[in-house]
């Protein structure tokens, strides 16, 4: 299946396309081999948190990056960051929310105080794995444990649960227009904004991939609520088959979540493929609301789902 080691694949041609290698004296031996085990590190048996939601991310990361403010002011430093947030931002999700975790006593649960419980559990993860490969063990340990420590604040961001507190600091920001890109505390905070971004870009794909990101990521909160219903436990907000709908969910998703980061984005960055962007997240929100339920089917797809369609990745 050609998506199976896209993860692998695309990181490593970005990490070789910045030039990154060089910079960074890596081992191009040991950088493989690191990302090779972080693509382990995700579970294929899940529907939407698995390798090939990463790659997603990581493809939309770089297309960020690309963008002209980002593209003249990034350091080295931050692209490295960047790319490495993204492709381990979600390590070895489980399938199911920290709701779940909590109400069923997992140790995660415990271990983070039911505070963004998974998404310490992916940064821990991602530093293992650096750790283990060895990958950066030539850095300095003042510049190792500073970039991991970046890389934990950039993997928190992500944390959906907090979305409306880093959205309304990036408009205040905005509003008062004072981030400068050579200041490198604001360089850092866009970047956090950038994967924000990055993560919940399927619904700015076009209609054809984003329809199958939003029936797979609904398939594993069903999933979650079935698991719910086995086990007697209230069934968690969304993941309700009998009371939901993957239309009702993309609406509710798109009006609430998406769209608002996205403007503020668009803002921030005013490009054509900001654009773009914002015009599939309207007609895919048209289409949720308007077409006729056997086009809203997985099944309808117009590609395979087993091959990269043109325009971006998709499940
Ligand atoms: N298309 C979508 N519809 C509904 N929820 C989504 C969609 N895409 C992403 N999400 C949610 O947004 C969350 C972002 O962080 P996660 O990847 O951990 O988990 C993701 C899902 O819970
Ligand atoms: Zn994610």
């Amino acid at each position: 299946i050609v998506w199976r080691k896209s993860l692998v694949d695309l990181t490593l041609h970005l990490f070789i396309d910045y030039g990154l290698i060089k910079l960074f004296r890596l081992d191009l031996l040991k950088l493989r081999q690191f990302l090779v085990m972080v693509h382990e590190a995700y579970r294929r048996q899940n529907p939407y948190h698995n390798a090939l939601h990463a790659a997603d991310v990581t493809q939309a990361m770089y297309c960020y990056m690309q963008e002209p403010q980002l593209s003249e002011s990034l350091t080295s430093c931050d692209i490295l960051l960047g790319l490495l947030a993204a492709a381990t931002h979600d390590l070895d999700h489980p399938g199911v929310n920290q709701t779940f975790l909590i109400k069923t006593n997992h140790y995660l649960a415990s271990l983070y105080q039911n505070a963004s419980v998974l998404e310490n559990h992916h940064w821990k993860c991602a530093v293992s794995l650096l750790r283990e490969s060895g990958l950066l063990s030539h850095f300095p340990s003042e510049d190792r444990q500073n970039l991991e420590e970046r890389l934990g604040s950039l993997i928190l961001a992500t944390d959906i649960s907090r979305q409306n507190e880093y959205l309304s600091q990036f408009r205040a920001h905005l509003d008062r227009a004072d981030l400068h890109l050579n200041n490198s505390q604001n360089r850092h905070f866009i970047l956090q904004m950038a994967l924000k971004c990055a993560d919940i870009c399927n619904p700015c794909r076009p209609w054809h991939i984003s329809k199958l990101w939003s029936h797979k990521v609904t398939d594993e909160f069903f999933s979650q609520g079935d698991s719910e219903k086995r086990q007697n436990l209230d069934v968690s907000i969304l993941c309700d088959r009998n009371a939901n709908t993957v239309a009702k969910i993309q609406i509710g998703f798109i009006s609430f979540v998406v769209e608002p980061l996205f403007l503020e984005w668009a803002r921030f960055s005013d490009t054509p493929l900001s654009q773009i962007m914002l015009g599939h997240m309207t007609s895919n929100k048209y289409k949720w609301t308007h077409l006729p339920q056997e086009d809203l089917r997985e099944s309808t797809q117009s590609t395979s789902s087993k091959t990269l369609p043109q325009g971006g990745l998709g499940p």
